[in-house]
């Protein structure tokens, strides 16, 4: 028998992570914080909160008892980007030497932190890595074909890590820019709701690609200003993972776009939601980031003006539509990268 692997978080991420783990045989503790959650998971092997009609895998044993997780050497974490630094630093000692993989796509207000970066600062003598990918938790769980990727500098931590979820229906590729794959998958999640009020609005299929070509250009423009490989975003945690998030009704993000297309406001879209959006926090993050770093970026500009600058969309959009012309592929040589 293998040695017990941890998912922190009790979420559909985190069940979906789960029963992959279990489904080539490893056991899996999967720790939620909620005690009454992880009994009703137990005894009914299921999550109908999170996952609906999805059998927990054999392997997997739900618990609230954090410790039992954090013995395990391997440990997923699929938390909200805002309570990931909170549920780990009690326990920054015991983690130390660990392998911590953060499921986790958003950004840390004020310190513009990535999830792996904070899990780095509370353990410093962590293995970090991220998996990112077209991944959505639904697919993931119903055996669709799916392919995600496994960021770490650590490579023999990557290693492990395509060989515990690698299986018939889910394949991980590896990439040593922890930075770039981590960062694409916490800004496509800003295009999503673009994507999702576009569809409410009743625009066609020429205005969804053109958002989605241009938002590649300008999450592009953006990560490599800051460091990352423009490479990667021609990968699954790039381009990937925006193209899947911006293209369907089952991505959070993409649902609080649509309600806000049909005019609801920002509150009520994410209330009726009831379940994680993180693009809503990493749009505030990005526009104040973008802002200072005089980054160009009019559909995060676009966005901001209307959710948190009492803008009207057709302003917005007759503005966008006016802009000056450019050139169209010109962000890898106007971020230096040549
Ligand atoms: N769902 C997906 O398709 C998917 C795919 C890839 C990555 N992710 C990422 O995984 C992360 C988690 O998303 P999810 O889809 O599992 O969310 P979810 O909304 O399905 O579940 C969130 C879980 O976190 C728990 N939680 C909330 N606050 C907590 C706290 N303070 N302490 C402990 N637990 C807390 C909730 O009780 C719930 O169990 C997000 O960053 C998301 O972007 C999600
Ligand atoms: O449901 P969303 O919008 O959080 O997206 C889920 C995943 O990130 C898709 O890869």
């Amino acid at each position: 028998m293998s040695k017990p692997i941890a998912v922190l978080g009790g979420g559909s991420f985190g069940t979906a992570v789960a029963n992959l783990l279990a489904s080539n045989n490893h056991p899996v503790i999967q720790w939620m914080r909620d005690e009454q959650q992880a009994q009703t998971m137990q005894v009914e092997r299921k999550n109908p909160k999170y996952l609906q009609g999805v059998p927990l895998q054999d392997g997997v044993q739900p618990t609230s008892e954090i410790a039992e997780a954090l013995a395990c050497e391997l440990i997923f974490v699929a938390l909200p980007s805002t309570a990931l630094r909170q549920v780990l630093t009690p326990y920054a000692e015991q983690l130390a030497g660990k392998g911590l993989i953060s499921t986790t796509k958003g950004i840390e207000a004020d310190s513009f932190l990535l999830m792996s970066q904070i899990i780095e600062q509370i353990v410093p003598k962590a293995r970090v890595g991220v998996l990112s990918g077209p991944n959505l938790a639904k697919e993931v769980a119903a055996g669709a074909l799916t392919a995600t990727v496994i960021a770490s500098e650590d490579q023999a931590l990557c290693q492990q890590v395509q060989e515990v979820l690698h299986g018939s229906t889910f394949r991980v590729y590896a990439s040593s820019d922890r930075y770039g794959v981590e960062l694409g998958g916490a800004l496509k999640n800003v295009y999503a709701i673009i994507a999702g009020m576009a569809a409410a609005l009743g625009m066609g299929e020429n205005t969804r690609s053109m958002l989605i070509t241009r938002a590649l250009a300008e999450m592009t423009r953006f990560a490599v200003r800051l460091g990352a490989s423009p490479m990667t975003f021609l990968g699954l945690a790039g381009v990937g993972d925006l193209i899947v998030t911006c293209t369907s009704p089952k991505s959070r993000n993409y649902q609080v776009g649509y309600a806000l297309g049909e005019g609801r406001s920002l509150e009520e879209a994410v209330q009726r939601l009831g379940e994680v959006a993180e693009g809503v926090n990493t749009l505030k993050v990005l526009k104040a980031k973008a802002d200072e770093l005089e980054v160009y970026m009019p559909l995060v500009s676009a966005l901001h003006a209307i959710l948190f600058e009492g803008q009207t969309l057709t302003k917005v959009i007759g503005s966008l539509m006016s802009g000056e012309p450019k050139t169209d592929v010109d962000f890898i040589t106007v971020a230096g990268f040549s």
